[in-house]
């Protein structure tokens, strides 16, 4: 078994770790940490979770930490970065939900985050944990930078367009809309039940920090620079997010349908529909899954491709917990094979 640590634990993602792990058969949650609930039980704050664990939230502590095999930081930006030299130093492997070692770029990180990159050391040994990217990397890593959740649904929606050169990178659009569990527990007017229902609106248009690197890891695929208009806006519901992204084709010919079947094909988590059936929030809602189906209208020049998951899981933790798996040398599935729930 794998001793696992959760930092951050009372937080959306922190809780979604808890229910994945509770049925994971090789892994084990033994230490989980809250500043304001240290010393109240998992499941007196979360009562879902009664008869899974024996465990209450304690201060993060990083001699603790440190005898876990992996340590999942599901915190707010610049937090990992404290504690994640120390922890590689005596020998723990760590999975950063958070952002600090997404950006290889320091000063890039600290233009959008507005704080300066404490361990900019790391970042050029950390691995970006988008598995269907990284596979190889994230083996043997020490310390993967899981994704975004908005970078996870773009990024698995372009990359067999850029990869096979088939579109203008120069001018790509992506227009997202995710539910309001993307910012996370902490109170925020902006995300009161009262401002949210039944309405929807754009934010971010003028920036949001999930820009750069969405942009740095589409130029990988891409092999050179790229540039991305990214439009996200806040849906009237709690999970999910639907990315509908728009390229300019440069070459009209190729089967665009059977270039996403086959690029997916070996991918336990990444759905192609078939042609004509469009991706929906509600089919992943729950479930460690991408589901992507894409059109070119009219026949014209523009491929639009819908993106479908479910932020807290394939954009985050259930994500997190498949890095997870490819680092110890498990299944890459386990504990990952939840149906989504409709209605
Ligand atoms: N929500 C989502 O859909 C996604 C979130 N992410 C990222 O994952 C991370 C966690 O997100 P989310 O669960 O939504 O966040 P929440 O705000 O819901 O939870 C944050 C957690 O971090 C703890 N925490 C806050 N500050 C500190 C600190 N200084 N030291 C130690 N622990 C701290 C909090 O507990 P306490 O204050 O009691 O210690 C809490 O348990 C963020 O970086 C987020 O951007 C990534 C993808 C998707
Ligand atoms: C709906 C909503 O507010 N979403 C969040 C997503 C942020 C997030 O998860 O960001 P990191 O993982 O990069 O910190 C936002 O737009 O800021």
């Amino acid at each position: 078994m794998a001793r696992i640590a959760i930092v951050g634990g009372t937080g959306y993602t922190g809780v979604e770790l808890l229910r994945l792990l509770a049925a994971h058969e090789a892994a084990e949650v033994v230490a989980i940490t809250s500043r304001a609930e240290a010393g109240r039980r998992v499941d007196d704050l979360y009562p879902n979770l009664r008869g899974f664990y024996d465990l209450a939230f304690t201060e993060p502590d990083d001699k603790l930490l440190a005898e876990c095999d992996v340590v999942f930081f599901a915190t707010p930006h610049n937090v990992a970065m404290q504690s994640v030299p120390g922890l590689l130093a005596a020998g723990a492997r760590v999975i950063d939900l958070s952002a600090d070692y997404r950006v290889r770029d320091a000063q890039l990180w600290s233009r959008w985050y507005g704080e300066p990159h404490t361990s900019a050391d790391l970042l050029q040994q950390a691995v970006y944990g988008l598995p269907e990217a990284n596979r190889e990397r994230i083996r043997d890593a020490q310390l993967v930078a899981c994704p975004g959740c908005y970078p996870t649904s773009i990024l698995l929606g372009l990359k067999p367009l850029l990869a096979n050169d088939l579109v203008d990178s120069q001018h790509l659009i992506a227009s997202a809309a995710s539910g309001a569990s993307g910012a996370g527990r902490q109170a925020k007017i902006d995300n009161l039940l009262t401002e949210v229902d039944g309405s929807f609106k754009a934010y971010g248009v003028g920036g949001h920090r999930h820009l750069p690197e969405i942009e740095q890891e589409l130029a990988l695929f891409a092999g050179h620079p790229v540039q991305l208009t990214f439009v996200p806006h806040l849906l009237p519901m709690v999970r999910g997010i639907h990315a509908t992204l728009f390229a300019t084709l440069t070459d009209a010919h190729r089967d665009l349908q059977a270039l996403y079947e086959e690029t997916y094909a070996d991918e336990p988590f990444v759905d192609v529909l078939p042609a004509g059936m469009f991706p929906q929030t509600r089919t992943v809602r729950g479930a460690n899954r991408c589901q992507i189906s894409l059109q070119v209208p009219q026949g014209r020049d523009t491929v639009v491709v819908m993106s479908t998951i479910d932020n807290l899981v394939k954009g985050a933790s259930g994500q997190a917990i498949q890095n997870m798996n490819i680092m110890l040398g498990l299944p890459e599935t386990m504990g990952l094979d939840q149906v989504a729930l409709l209605p």
